[in-house]
């Protein structure tokens, strides 16, 4: 599976999204090691606050199945410019994915960046700050 094929199952999930409040339908797919992909949608609430994004509904999918060794991970909105996940997905990214997998945001358009996961949150904070003896 390539990155043009991956992009094509976030498109995919996309149509899932649960979006009754915000209309903004977001798609991701999860390439594991093994070949098996994830997709993700986001799934809103009525309480606002507990929206689940459509890149942590991928890797929980995931981890959940026992699946935790991932290629790449593909993010898809119809927005301008390629979608940025926002900062609580960046943070539970950085703590489930290694830090050189690559991250392809998208949009509707084509239009790819591709971002590894150590930069789309530099500085996380992680396990080992828990660990910090100092
Ligand atoms: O990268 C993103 C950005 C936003 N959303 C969702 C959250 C909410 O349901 C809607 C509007 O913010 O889009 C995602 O799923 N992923
Ligand atoms: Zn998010």
């Amino acid at each position: 599976m390539n990155q043009r094929q991956l992009i094509e199952e976030a498109i995919k999930a996309r149509e899932k999204a649960y979006v009754p409040y915000s209309k903004f339908q977001v798609g991701a797919a999860l390439l594991a090691k093994d070949g098996t992909v994830f997709h993700g949608c986001n799934i809103e609430n009525a309480a606002y606050s507990m929206c689940i994004c459509a890149e942590r509904t991928a890797l929980v999918k995931a981890y959940s199945e026992g699946v935790k060794d991932f290629i790449g991970l593909a993010v898809v909105a119809d927005v301008k410019r390629p979608v940025p996940p926002c900062g609580a997905c960046r943070q539970v990214i950085s703590e489930l994915c290694s830090p050189k997998m690559e991250v392809y945001l998208t949009n509707m358009n084509g239009e790819v960046q591709t971002i590894t996961v150590e930069e789309l949150l530099p500085g996380a904070f992680s396990a080992e700050d828990l660990n910090d003896d100092k």
